[in-house]
């Protein structure tokens, strides 16, 4: 008999998951009750980064003077707006479903929970009949949603979450943010790009505060050129909704006044009603799943990816928990294989100029006292970056000393996101310096920066 692999939730990790044991010969269902591709994948990741390039291009278009053009003032279109971001969801599911029915995937539609070790019931949408699965594996994958405070009256129209917000109903002429994280700050960059007066509650000094601060710096500096409001220091505690629009309360006494709020608070993971208790699987206090380095849970077969893993909430690394669980399940960690290494990701954060970082942080070396070598050039030595009249941020690569092997790098500028990919292959496969300045790159390309940084 096949091997039976049952997936809890349907989004990068879950999705992943399911069509590598397929491929892999296992007999797979997946649970999913209420988008294929992923509730925070297609309705917080995605749009937000479709939402962002909307504002690039309207920034591309303010900047067209540089360029020798004239000028143009672009506005938004809000439904031209809205049925751009409908249609990258629409057809960003329809390909994973249609992946996931190519490799035979069973797709159940509905809410999926743990009635014993081996068996997931599942409660269909409407008058359906609730069908129970018998599992040989397995895996939890039901995501995350935003973290709503008992202060903050979310309504969807003046006070809203992320995903209320591609786009809201109404476009805010005067936006607060509340929470400076990664999510925060590409929220200020995306309504600021749109026209829109934004102020920003940071709760630190700083905005990004798991970030470098030189980093950190060189976004501040932007917003303040964008004319972005810094409450920095404040921790917002209520909110309220007035007739002309929004006041949010901060615990030093200051009110930022807009038009809408926003909440980038953070998330919470969705086990709450998984019947966890019933498989024997234990969470922690925030109630992620507890796993181990193959994102396996306290039973022994029931494995849990994705941000209900309590690892690094990205989609690139939800999936890449769901090819590795898969191959672990079905037997092929007995061969040669290689860990995931959450200290190898890369990331990016989507304002303007892009951040991207991967590896070893120059601040994490020294403060653990590991030797490194770090070297760093700007964009403004780039004649690539001179022709797109772009020459803000850095290269900085940081390598072992004694044998030039890449430990880390980050990037602060345009396309960073999509540069950043050749730091990360050289940091998971060993690389050198040396090979990154032996590489023969093109001319004119803001990857040369890359190899100037190596030398
Ligand atoms: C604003 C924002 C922007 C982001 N931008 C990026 C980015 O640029 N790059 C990046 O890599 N990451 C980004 N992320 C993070 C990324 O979206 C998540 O890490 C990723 O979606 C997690 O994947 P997942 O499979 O764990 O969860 P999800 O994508 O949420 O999928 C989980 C699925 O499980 C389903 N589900 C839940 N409970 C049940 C149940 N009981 N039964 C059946 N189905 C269930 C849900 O409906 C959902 O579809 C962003 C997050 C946010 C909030
Ligand atoms: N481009 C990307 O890849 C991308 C984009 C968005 C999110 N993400 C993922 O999601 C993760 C979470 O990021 P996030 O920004 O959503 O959450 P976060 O938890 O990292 O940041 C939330 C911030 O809100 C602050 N905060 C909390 N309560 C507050 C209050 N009452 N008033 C003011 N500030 C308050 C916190 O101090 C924190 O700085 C990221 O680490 C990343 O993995 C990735």
């Amino acid at each position: 008999m096949a091997h039976r692999f049952v997936v809890i939730g349907g989004g990068p990790a879950g999705n992943t998951a399911a069509t590598t044991a397929a491929r892999l010969g296992a007999e797979v269902t997946l649970v999913e009750r209420d988008v294929v591709g992923g509730a925070a994948h297609l309705r917080d990741c995605i749009p937000s980064k479709a939402m962002i390039a909307t504002g690039g291009a309207m920034d591309d278009l303010r900047r067209v003077a540089g360029m020798g053009l004239g000028e143009v003032e672009p506005s938004v279109d809000l439904a031209a707006l809205r049925a751009r971001i409908a249609g990258i969801e629409d057809q960003l599911e329809r390909s994973v479903s249609g992946l996931l029915a190519s490799q035979g995937v069973r797709i159940v539609s509905g809410t999926g929970r743990l009635v014993g070790p081996h068996r997931v019931e599942v409660t269909p949408h409407g008058d359906g009949r609730v069908e129970v699965i018998e599992a040989d594996t397995v895996v939890l994958s039901t995501g995350s949603r935003p973290r709503i405070p008992d202060f903050a009256p979310i309504d969807g129209e003046r006070v809203l979450t992320t995903r209320d917000a591609y786009p809201p109903p109404t476009l805010p002429e005067h936006l607060v943010v509340i929470g400076s994280g990664v999510t925060g700050v590409e929220f200020v960059h995306m309504f600021s790009a749109f026209g829109g007066e934004v102020t920003l509650i940071v709760s630190r000094q700083q905005v990004l505060p798991a970030k470098d601060p030189e980093v950190a710096a060189v976004l501040e500096e932007d917003f303040l050129r964008r004319g972005v409001h810094l409450l920095k220091g404040a921790r917002a505690e209520g909110i309220d909704v007035t007739d002309d629009g929004i006041a949010v309360r901060c615990d030093d006494g200051r009110v930022a006044r807009g038009s809408h709020a926003l909440l980038c608070i953070g998330s919470i993971p969705n086990s709450e009603e998984l019947g966890l208790d019933a498989a024997g699987v234990e969470t922690s206090s925030g109630g992620y799943i507890v796993v181990d380095h193959n994102c396996l849970s306290s039973a022994p077969h029931i494995y849990a990816a994705g941000d209900l893993s309590g690892k690094l909430p990205l989609s690139s690394v939800a999936s890449m928990q769901g090819r590795k669980i898969a191959e672990h399940a079905l037997g092929l960690h007995r061969g040669p294989h290689r860990h995931l290494d959450y200290e190898k990701a890369a990331s990016a954060i989507f304002t303007d100029p892009e951040i991207a970082d991967v590896g070893l942080a120059e601040a994490d070396a020294f403060a653990s006292g590991r030797k490194v070598r770090v070297t760093k050039v700007p964009f403004s030595a780039s004649a690539k970056a001179l022709i797109n009249d772009d020459s803000r941020g850095f290269v900085k690569i940081i390598s072992d000393p004694a044998t030039g092997v890449v430990l880390g790098g980050s990037i602060v500028g345009q396309h960073a996101a999509e540069l950043i990919s050749v730091l990360a292959l050289a940091v998971t496969a060993g690389l050198k310096v040396n090979d990154i300045v032996e590489s023969l790159l093109v001319h004119p390309a803001l990857a040369e920066s890359l190899a100037d940084a190596a030398e």
